[in-house]
C-alpha cells in the first residue's frame, strides 16, 4: 500500500484559507486588527497558498485592514471576497491584494430573495464588471463563484460558467451555501463544470458544514478535478460552518503524506486551532479532527496490545506528524494484560503469568466504580509487587 503512488497528489490542489473571510461570519468571529495580523502570518507560516479577506465594503476599517495585511509581504497570494458589483470592485483594487474572488448567487432562493437578478443580467453583470478588471488590472488574478450552486438549475450555471470562463477568469467556484449538496453530486457536477469551461481555468470548491459533509465532499470535488478548497481553521463559519482546515488535511494525508509535508508546516496545526480557540472564546472540541483532546486517545485493551507493538494499528495518520501527542488510557474497565504489562515494565515492575492477570482483573474491577488515571494506576502496580 505505501509503495503504491500517491492516489490524488498534494500539487494538484491548494488550499484557499477564508477563516478571515468566511470566518468573520462565525457567531463569535469579530476579529480585530492584531487578530486579523496575527491569523494572517500564521496561515502564512503553516503555508496555505492563498488568504481571502472579507470585503472592503464592510467598513473603512475593515478596508484598512486589508490594506494592512497586504503590506505584511507574506508568500500567500491575498484575495477579497467581493459582490459582482462596480462599486465593490473598485473599492477592492486600491487594497493590493493579488485577486478578488467575485459571487453571484444562481439558485432561485437568491435571485428571488438575494440580489432579484436573473442569469441573463447575472452574466451582464460579470461581463461589465469583469471586462473593467481586465482592462484596468489585468494583473489581478479572478475567480467567479455561483453562489447556492448546488440548488441552482444546471443549464443556468453551465451557462454562468461557460460565459466567465470565456471572459478569463482564472477559476471558477461551486459553493454549497447551505451544505446541501451530497459527495456523488458534488463529483459529477465538478466534472460537468469541468468541459464547459477553458482547460486553464481553475475550479474552486466552498463547502458548508450543515449536514456533515463538508470534508467529504471537498475530497470528491478534489477526486473529480477541482483545483481549489475553500477551508477555515476549526472550520469556522456562516452557521456551523465549513471545510474545517485540519480534517481537509487529514483526509488528504492518507493519499499523499510526502505531498503534504512538503507543502506545509504541519506541525503547526495545534498553534491554529488553539489560536482561533481562543479569538473565538470555545474550546477546541474533544473530537476534533488531529487536535482534538482525545482525537489520539487509545484505550481498548484489544487496541493497547497492537498500539504498543505498532501505532499504526489503531492509527492512519502518525500524530507527531501534526504536532500532536498520542494518549494511552491504561487504567480502564476495558484494559487488558498486555497494556497493564507494558504499564508496569515501563516502572521497572515485571509479574509472572498469574500475577499479571490478577492485577489486571484487579484494575478492571477497581474501574467499575472509577477509572485510574495514570498515577493511581502506578500505586496499584507497586502495592501488587510489595504485597
Ligand atoms: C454565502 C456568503 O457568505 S456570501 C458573502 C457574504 N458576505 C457579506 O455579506 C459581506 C459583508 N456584508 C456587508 O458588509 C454588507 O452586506 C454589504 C456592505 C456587502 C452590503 O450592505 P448593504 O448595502 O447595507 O446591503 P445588504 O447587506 O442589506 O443587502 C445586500 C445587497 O447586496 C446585493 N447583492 C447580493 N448579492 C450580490 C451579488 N452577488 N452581486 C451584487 N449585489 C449583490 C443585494 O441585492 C442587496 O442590495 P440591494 O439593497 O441593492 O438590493
Ligand atoms: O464565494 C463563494 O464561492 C462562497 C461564498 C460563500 O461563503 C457561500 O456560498 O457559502
Ligand atoms: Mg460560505
Amino acid at each position: 500500500m505505501t509503495d503504491m503512488p500517491p492516489l490524488i497528489p498534494a500539487r494538484s490542489w491548494a488550499i484557499i484559507d477564508s477563516t478571515l473571510r468566511e470566518g468573520e461570519q462565525f457567531a463569535r468571529g469579530n476579529f480585530k486588527t492584531d487578530d486579523k495580523i496575527e491569523i494572517a502570518r500564521a496561515l502564512d507560516a503553516f503555508g496555505v497558498e492563498f488568504i481571502e479577506l472579507t470585503t472592503p465594503m464592510v467598513s473603512e476599517q475593515t478596508a484598512s485592514d486589508i490594506r494592512k495585511i497586504a503590506g505584511l509581504g507574506l508568500n500567500a497570494k491575498l484575495l477579497t471576497h467581493v459582490r459582482c458589483a462596480m462599486e465593490d470592485v473598485q473599492r477592492a483594487v486600491d487594497t493590493g491584494v493579488d485577486g478578488l474572488d467575485l459571487l453571484f448567487g444562481t439558485s432561485s432562493f437568491l435571485r428571488e430573495f438575494s440580489h432579484g437578478k436573473n442569469i441573463g443580467q447575472i452574466i451582464e453583470s460579470a461581463q461589465k464588471v469583469i471586462g473593467w478588471i481586465k482592462t484596468n488590472h489585468p494583473n489581478l488574478e479572478l475567480r467567479f463563484s455561483a453562489e447556492d450552486t448546488f440548488r441552482s438549475e444546471e443549464a443556468d450555471l453551465m451557462a454562468v460558467y461557460r460565459a466567465v470562463s470565456d471572459l478569463g477568469v482564472h477559476r471558477v467556484g461551486l459553493a454549497d451555501t447551505v451544505g446541501v449538496a451530497t459527495p456523488r453530486q458534488v463529483y459529477t457536477l465538478v466534472r460537468e463544470v469541468r468541459k464547459v469551461i477553458h482547460a486553464e481555468c481553475g475550479i474552486e470548491f466552498h463547502g458548508h458544514n450543515d449536514t456533515g459533509c463538508a470534508v467529504s465532499n471537498a475530497y470528491e470535488a478534489i477526486e473529480a478535478g477541482a483545483t481549489h478548497i475553500d477551508t477555515t481553521i476549526l472550520g469556522i463559519g456562516e452557521r456551523n460552518g465549513i471545510t474545517p482546515l485540519g480534517g481537509f488535511l487529514a483526509r488528504m494525508f492518507t493519499f499523499d503524506p510526502q505531498g503534504l509535508m512538503d507543502k506545509y508546516n504541519l506541525d503547526m496545526l495545534p498553534e491554529l486551532d488553539a489560536m482561533i480557540a481562543r479569538m473565538v472564546g470555545l474550546p477546541i472540541p474533544w473530537n476534533n479532527y488531529l487536535t482534538g483532546e482525545f482525537a489520539y486517545n487509545h484505550k481498548a485493551g484489544m487496541h493497547l496490545k497492537a498500539i504498543y507493538l505498532n501505532p499504526g494499528a489503531y492509527e492512519a495518520i502518525p500524530p507527531e506528524v501534526f504536532g500532536v501527542g498520542r494518549r494511552i488510557q491504561a487504567g480502564s474497565k476495558v484494559t487488558g494484560k498486555h497494556a497493564i504489562a507494558y504499564k508496569a515494565r515501563e516502572l521497572g515492575l515485571h509479574y509472572g503469568e498469574d500475577a499479571l492477570r490478577r492485577v489486571t482483573d484487579h484494575i478492571k474491577a477497581l474501574a467499575e466504580q472509577n477509572e485510574l488515571d495514570d498515577s493511581h494506576l502506578e500505586k496499584v502496580l507497586r502495592e501488587w509487587v510489595s504485597a
